[in-house]
């Protein structure tokens, strides 16, 4: 995992990544972008400086789909920032992202350490495409060193639009609240239908259990979600399970969408041909 550089005394230098920006040492600056963005007390800057913010969001969308649109089919990985190699999830990680690079799968993480550093480690291990889309943090962090293809944003929300924009599922393992954030985000958008058909996997049953069994007995006995919104995930610890779940939404999708456009093909051809017979002249005794 890169953190910061090392000097040629071998010293280790402080360092941030601001998007395309990198600062060191004395240029740091106290906040990031983020968080001067949300500051609500920061009025002044409201009139005077958003403005030219929305510019620089702006970029960070352009640069996120100039880079991403050629991307193969990709699932993002996501999980603790803290998790150990010889943790159970950082296992997990590396191989489910073996298996989908091996099953032609691209890898997207935060680019950052634990389980993000796992997942991109086993797919560049299969030979798959490691993508990590970084983030600006107050404290040093550069992408880990199994990130072959690497974005860094100031903003977490355009951040977190590419990793829905540009996979065609989720895979997530055991961690904390930006793990969290991550998947109710993802969950969300299936439920209000803003992405239809997009595998959600849950993996490492002994840590999601507890929460799926409140969803269910507390959530959707309360009314909270429906019970069909229990099954917009699926909760597996087989990595082969968990690849053969997104392979088999794929080929799903892909069908249906193949019909979508055979129906269409068939109506337009429908119509040519109703036209033309009500262009032929009439003929006979009526004409
Ligand atoms: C806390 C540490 C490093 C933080 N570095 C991160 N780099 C990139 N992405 C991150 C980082 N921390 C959180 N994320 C995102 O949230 C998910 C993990 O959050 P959790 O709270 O650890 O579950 C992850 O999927 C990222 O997208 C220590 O070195």
């Amino acid at each position: 995992m890169a953190n910061g550089s090392v000097n040629g005394r071998g010293r280790r230098m402080p360092e941030r990544h601001q998007g395309a920006v990198t600062v060191r040492r004395a240029v740091i600056p106290p906040s990031t972008a983020d968080e001067r963005l949300l500051d609500s007390r920061q009025r002044g800057d409201w009139k005077t400086r958003d403005a030219w913010r929305a510019l620089r969001i702006l970029s960070e969308f352009v640069e996120g789909f100039d880079t991403l649109a050629d991307l193969p089919p990709a699932v993002s990985i996501f999980g603790s920032a803290r998790s150990k190699p010889d943790s159970r999830e950082w296992q997990l990680a590396e191989q489910v992202a073996a298996a989908l690079a091996r099953a032609g799968y691209a890898v997207i993480t935060g680019g950052g350490p634990g389980v993000m550093e796992a997942a991109n480690k086993g797919c560049a291990e299969a030979g798959g495409l490691s993508v990590g889309l970084g983030i600006e943090l107050p404290f040093e962090q550069g992408l880990n060193e199994w990130v072959d293809l690497g974005i860094d944003f100031r903003y977490f929300f355009a951040r977190k639009t590419m990793f829905v924009k540009y996979a065609q599922a989720f895979v997530v393992l055991p961690g904390g609240f930006g793990t969290m954030d991550e998947l109710f985000e993802a969950l969300t958008l299936v439920q209000t239908k803003k992405v239809t058909r997009f595998p959600v996997v849950l993996m490492g049953t002994w840590y999601w259990q507890g929460l799926v069994d409140w969803m269910r007995d507390t959530m959707a006995t309360e009314g909270k979600i429906a019970p069909a919104d229990l099954r917009l995930f699926c909760l597996t610890d087989d990595v082969d399970d968990a690849v053969r779940h997104i392979v088999n939404a794929d080929a799903e999708i892909a069908a249906e969408q193949e019909a979508v456009l055979a129906r269409a093909a068939a109506e337009q051809q429908a119509a040519a041909a109703a036209e033309s017979i009500s262009d032929e002249p009439a003929t006979g005794p009526e004409a």
